[in-house]
């Protein structure tokens, strides 16, 4: 493709994206299906473009309002001459700026000069808000929890997560599906904490590679893996995974119980539960039964109630914690969105606890960093239910042999009450976890 080509349709995606109305992944996606004909090079250019702009666009539109053309267009060029200086650092840190020569064949001479301009400016110059790239009510937050830690919380924020895999034990050991993908050429190394995770060295393309198509191997990050372990599902039990969606932990639950007992896949969407069906087929479970609810307060709910040994409830939440994959979420939610999390949130967690039987245990889990959503909503529900006794999550992990377990942990007297993983800390996503057994 020709580089201006390709610089005009990253406009046009970037003109889609910044409307806000769908989620950015889902942008992307159509795009490509709307124009099959893009090879897989400028597919990844593309979305790195997009995901660039989404990063730091409040730098950006600093940057932009100095040239010429189309606004778009100008993002388009920083957002690719950005992500460009971010691959060129991945391989010599030192290394300021990534090659311009193909941009450069893209711009006009006016283009040209201002990218020059934009080039030389000085990081340590600008304002606070033009580096952490944030919006004010998420910064205040995160400084109040991570004090120095702020600044690599927002570096880490700013990159691409890794490619974390869980094997499917139900299938195949971890050493096993190591040894297999690094005979396809395919690098990784067994992950700090999970017992089931591979991080790969790169992004490797996994759809095709047998592993994968027979279900030994999904993606998922190494902190969605955790919670699941945090249920510790076992074999032969009646389990319920509240909020399942596309089923990433329910298939991690299913493996941990070797596909027996009960394991019932809830959500409200009948139509991410869809997506939840290909994966189920490959993962070689027949314990999993998935079924759409109406609301949280479903009759089946209520048939369930007091029968379930384990419950989680992966909450929907802001997403926060998934900046790293999900740029978009820091323009696309506010407080007032928010604040109708919180109170979604709670009322789920409420109902999902009357599914527990006398010593079952309940997991509470979201992929945001705000306390509100978190420490706020396990507190307020320990206050109300005298008869859920909290547990210390870093002993839970302990008992899992999950190493440095403590390290992944904050709150209550001993810093060990809840899960807490922070991309610069822990190189997940940024998750929370509440345990509580029922007297
Ligand atoms: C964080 S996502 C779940 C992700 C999933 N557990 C996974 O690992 O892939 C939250 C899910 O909660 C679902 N949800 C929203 N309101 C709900 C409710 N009242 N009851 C059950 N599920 C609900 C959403 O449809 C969404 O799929």
């Amino acid at each position: 493709m020709h580089p201006n080509a390709l610089i005009e349709a990253c406009a046009q995606l970037v003109r889609q994206a910044l409307t806000f109305e769908h989620p950015a992944d889902a942008v992307v996606s159509r795009f490509f299906r709307d124009n099959r004909g893009l090879g897989q090079r400028e597919r990844a250019a593309l979305a790195e473009t997009v995901y660039t702009v989404l990063r730091k666009k409040l730098l950006f539109d600093h940057m932009a309002p100095s040239g010429s053309g189309p606004r778009e267009r100008r993002l388009a060029i920083l957002g690719y001459a950005h992500w460009q200086d971010e691959e060129a650092r991945r391989a010599n840190p030192q290394a300021r700026h990534g090659p311009r020569d193909f941009l450069q064949g893209a711009l006009n001479d006016r283009e040209r000069q201002w990218l020059a301009q934009c080039d030389a400016v000085d990081e340590a110059d600008l304002l606070e808000r033009h580096r952490h790239n944030l919006p004010e009510w998420l910064v205040a937050p995160l400084k109040a929890q991570l004090g120095d830690e702020f600044w690599p919380e927002v570096t880490a924020l700013s990159q691409s997560a890794p490619l974390d895999l869980r094997v499917n034990i139900f299938k195949e050991k971890r050493q096993l599906a190591q040894e297999e993908l690094a005979k396809a050429a395919i690098k990784t190394e067994v992950t700090p904490y999970s017992p089931w995770g591979l991080r790969a060295v790169g992004k490797p393309q996994l759809a095709k590679l047998p592993a994968f198509v027979r279900g030994a191997i999904e993606v998922q990050d190494e902190g969605s893996q955790l919670l699941a372990l945090l249920v510790d599902a076992k074999r032969g039990e009646m389990v319920v995974d509240f909020c399942a969606g596309a089923g990433g932990k329910t298939l991690a639950l299913g493996a941990s119980m070797r596909s027996t007992g009960r394991l019932y896949a809830f959500d409200v969407s009948a139509h991410r539960l869809d997506a939840l069906k290909p994966r189920l087929a490959r993962s070689g479970l027949s314990n999993v039964h998935p079924a759409a609810i109406a609301h949280e307060r479903d009759d089946r709910i209520k048939r369930l109630a007091g029968k379930i040994d384990r419950v989680l409830v992966d909450a929907p939440c802001s997403g926060l914690g998934t900046l790293r994959r999900n740029p978009d979420l820091k323009w696309r939610q506010n407080p007032k969105t928010i604040e109708e999390l919180v109170v979604k949130q709670a009322a789920i967690l409420d109902s999902a606890a009357r599914l527990l039987k006398p010593g079952g245990r309940l997991v509470y889990a979201t992929c945001s960093v705000l306390p509100q959503e978190n420490e706020e909503i396990a507190e307020a529900f320990s206050a109300a239910h005298p008869e859920f006794v909290p547990l210390e999550v870093g002993e839970v992990l302990a008992q899992l042999k999950v190493p440095d377990a403590a390290s992944l942990c904050s709150g209550g007297e001993a810093g060990t009450r809840y899960l807490r993983l922070w991309p610069h800390r822990h190189k997940t996503d940024g998750f929370f976890a509440a345990v509580w057994q029922r007297k």
